[in-house]
């Protein structure tokens, strides 16, 4: 069994409105020189919401507002039915106060403490004695697969396991609200998949109730229920993950939907699709048979033919073509409701070249085959989705 199962909160998370005494509700206004920021976020208990925008746009800000770190003009945050901030009655409950856990780029442990000692810090000052706040900490530090470097300090760390102690001493406080500033931002490539891995899966097993602010979307892909999109400090678009990249309103969510994204199950070979179909694929990441999953591949990846193409392309869908988009260098094919194919084909994206288009004679409305091969697509696990 994976040991951070058991920080999976009893009572799943309630779907409908959401009442003021759960999950975080903030009314924000806030100046940061001559920035604005102007937003009333919710996140209900339990869920994933993933804070996108171009840089500027104030997701850093509002983590720091919500973490306590900055002290807004104007501004009610409940948590949990516990006022954290309310400017106009004069409350302003102190970081280490708030249970709420702040993840950034870099670890910020400090440094004339051990892993352990830094990671059992949250629960010392929460009260807890010398010897539970140690247990605890190594605890957490086993759970994510750095147990054996508790007595090292942070000099003694690489990038990737120090930023492991983080995720350990963010969760060792039980926190309320988890919140990731760009958790990966600075860790280089080699270091950033497994930390990605474990975070990932304490974000997805545990019901944990996280803000995640990231510049990729496929994390948001594959953590978030719903997405918050900001532009120059003020919410511009909000919803279901897969409703805004399906069909996105603000010019930032339409740059960053370019995915091409078919849900379904792990299997052994790729990706189970609800209609019985196979996507042929690579697994990202541990991922058992079975457990809810996204085939993931960039629509550069998909070739384009008129007539069924023999010889290696794994994945070979009929789709009708529903319309072609300019985008830059290439033109999108966008795949419609097909008679001859399946159902999950709809919208997804092909880029090919003018000439490519050309030398096709396609339009819309003509039946094409869209091909892939198993290696250009990634299968992740995602969260079970709130319904
Ligand atoms: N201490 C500060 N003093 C003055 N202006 C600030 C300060 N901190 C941030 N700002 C400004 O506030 C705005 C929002 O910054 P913020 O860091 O919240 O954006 P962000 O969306 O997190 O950006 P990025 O994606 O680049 O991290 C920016 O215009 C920034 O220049």
């Amino acid at each position: 069994m994976n040991p951070l199962r058991r920080w999976r909160r009893p009572g799943a998370p309630s779907g409908g409105a959401l009442r003021p005494e759960e999950g975080l509700h903030a009314r924000v206004t806030t100046h940061r020189g001559d920035f604005v920021l102007d937003v009333a976020v919710d996140v209900a208990p339990g869920e994933v919401v993933a804070v996108l925008g171009p840089n500027g746009s104030g997701k850093s800000t509002l983590l720091g507002t919500l973490a306590g770190l900055h002290a807004p003009e104007d501004a009610r945050v409940t948590l949990g039915g516990r006022t954290l901030t309310d400017t106009a009655a004069g409350i302003a409950v102190p970081a280490h106060r708030r249970r709420i856990g702040l993840l950034s780029q870099q670890a910020l442990l400090f440094p004339h403490l051990c892993a352990r000692d830094n990671v059992a810090f949250g629960p010392r000052c929460a009260g807890r004695g010398r010897r539970t706040a140690a247990a605890i900490a190594q605890d957490r530090l086993a759970e994510v697969g750095v147990a054996e470097l508790a007595d090292r300090r942070p000099a003694a760390l690489s990038g990737g396991q120090a930023q492991r102690v983080a995720i350990a001493r963010a969760l060792a406080v039980e926190p309320d609200l988890l919140l990731l500033d760009e958790p990966f931002g600075a860790l280089d490539v080699d270091a950033a998949p497994a930390v990605r891995s474990v975070l990932r899966r304490v974000v997805r097993d545990t019901g944990q109730t996280t803000l995640l602010v990231t510049h990729d979307v496929l994390d948001a892909v594959v953590l978030a229920d719903r997405l918050v999109v900001l532009a120059d400090g003020a919410v511009v678009e909000q919803g279901p993950t897969a409703e805004v990249l399906a069909r996105p309103r603000s010019a930032f969510a339409a740059r960053i939907a370019g995915l091409d994204l078919v849900p379904g199950a792990a299997a052994p070979e790729g990706l189970a699709t609800p209609d019985g179909g196979t996507v042929h694929g690579v697994a990202s990441e541990d991922v058992a048979p079975g457990e809810p999953a996204v085939a993931v591949f960039a629509p550069s990846a998909v070739a384009v033919h008129r007539e069924r193409p023999g010889g290696s392309p794994r994945n070979v869908l009929p789709v009708r073509l529903a319309g072609l988009e300019p985008r830059g260098e290439v033109v999108r094919l966008r795949a419609g409701p097909s008679p001859g194919g399946p159902p999950w084909a709809e919208g997804l994206a092909a880029d090919v070249t003018p000439a490519a288009v050309a030398e096709l004679g396609v339009g819309p409305g003509d039946d094409l085959w869209f091909a892939v091969k198993a290696t250009e697509v990634s299968v992740h696990p995602v969260r079970r989705r709130r319904t």
